[in-house]
């Protein structure tokens, strides 16, 4: 069993582990159980991956007992974020899972819903939205019952050091998109420029959220985002508008991402 203390609070439940061994064992479990839940009530488990660190984070899911314990056939893989370059170029969020995580572990290679790398952002964040809405079409992936998006079972988010998630970046007009599913920029502050992005109506749809932090460099924005405070636009960090409506949200981080939180009034 990994070492974590859990704390809750009304940004959701935190979790800080010891090491990033504990925090990646502690990951993998949090996952095989939302899989199995997933599988057992609908038959399918939508997870939805970001870029960054987190998909080497993840890598305990391809030893034992996970690597045979989860029904793996039952995968639906989407991803959060995507830049939009080519599969096979160092900057795509779909060549890290797949080097790092899917070419490890058996799910079905028609089930990794992955962008169409050979139109602009434009058009691949629109051709994205369309595969997600025929899936939702056919309840491979669930409906929300109180907004008109899709509820991913999962989605798994990182942070950045400005407080971004997924390609929502702080003060950028994706994050005021209320009606598309995914949009698109050709202005990313983080190269590479041109990406496509789930919207917050998305992300907050979802039955579980997960963002996972790690590194001293991160804490001082782990702590602005735990405090509420703002940027330095005054508005809120893209990671406080991660609210689930009706969902679950976990924060796992390590010691040194959580090293700037003492006496935050966690409650365990
Ligand atoms: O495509 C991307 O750029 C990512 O999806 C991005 O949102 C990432 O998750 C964070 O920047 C955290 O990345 P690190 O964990 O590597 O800092």
């Amino acid at each position: 069993m990994a070492l974590s203390k859990v704390f809750h609070n009304d940004r959701g439940e935190l979790r800080i582990h010891e090491s990033l061994d504990d925090l990646a064992a502690s990951l993998a479990e949090y996952i095989a159980e939302l899989s199995e839940v997933s599988v057992k009530d609908h038959g399918v488990f939508s997870i939805v991956l970001s870029g960054g660190s987190l998909v080497g984070l993840m890598g305990k899911l391809c030893e034992a007992p996970y690597i045979r314990t989860v029904d793996w056939a039952r995968w639906h893989i989407f991803w959060s974020d995507e830049r939009v370059v080519s599969k096979s170029h160092s900057d795509s969020n779909y060549k890290l899972a797949k080097d790092e995580l899917l070419s490890k572990v058996p799910v079905v290679p028609g089930h990794i819903h992955s962008i169409n790398d050979t139109v602009s952002a434009e058009q691949a964040a629109s051709d994205y939205e369309f595969v997600i809405r025929q899936l939702v079409r056919t309840r491979t992936v669930c409906a929300s019952d109180i907004s008109d998006c899709p509820k991913f079972d999962l989605i798994l988010l990182g942070m950045g050091l400005d407080g971004h998630v997924a390609s929502l970046f702080p003060g950028h007009g994706a994050l005021d998109e209320k009606n598309e599913w995914v949009t698109f920029l050709t202005d990313s502050p983080k190269p590479p420029p041109e990406r496509i992005t789930f919207t917050l109506p998305v992300i907050n749809s979802a039955s579980n959220v997960a963002i996972v932090i790690t590194g001293e460099n991160k804490a001082r924005a782990v702590q602005m985002v735990m405090a509420g405070n703002s940027g330095p636009d005054c508005s809120s960090l893209p990671a406080q508008m991660v609210s689930p409506s009706s969902g679950n949200l976990v924060w796992f981080l390590d010691r040194s991402a959580a090293s700037k939180l003492n006496g935050s009034g966690f409650s365990e």
